[in-house]
């Protein structure tokens, strides 16, 4: 698959979020090692705080099925700027692959491509325990 056909994917994705507080649709599609793409899209909660992120659904529909490698992650807002994972995503995705490859997308389907080492230098992860 491509960069692009992956970045579209992230983009079916917005219709699906359930984002009645915020407005603000985001969408991701998480490509595991094997080639299996695991989509994800923003859930939000009454109590705002429990809120999930696009990313971290795809994550841990992901785990929850057995994958628990990465190669790229797609991610789009409904906004004309790029939609950066937060701060959570990146620790929990850097769980898993910290060589991550991560497609930022904006609203005219074009996007920038960075490394997750480049989006949380000094990771802390499982060797950090070590
Ligand atoms: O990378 C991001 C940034 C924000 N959100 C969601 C959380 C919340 O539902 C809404 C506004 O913060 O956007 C994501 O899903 N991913
Ligand atoms: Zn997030």
């Amino acid at each position: 698959m491509t960069d692009q056909a992956l970045v579209e994917l992230a983009f079916t994705m917005l219709e699906k979020s359930y984002v009645p507080y915020s407005r603000f649709p985001v969408g991701a599609a998480l490509e595991g090692t094997d080639g299996t793409v695991y989509t994800g899209c923003n859930v939000e909660n009454a109590a705002y705080g429990s809120t999930l992120c696009a990313e971290r659904t795809a994550l841990v529909k992901a785990v929850s099925e057995g994958c628990r490698s990465f190669t790229r992650l797609a991610v789009v807002g409904n906004s004309a700027d790029y939609c950066w994972p937060c701060g959570a995503c990146r620790q929990m995705l850097y769980e898993f692959a910290p060589d991550l490859e991560v497609l930022v997308a904006r609203q005219d389907h074009t996007f920038v491509k960075y490394t997750l080492r480049q989006l949380l230098p000094q990771g802390f992860g499982p060797d950090s325990l070590a």
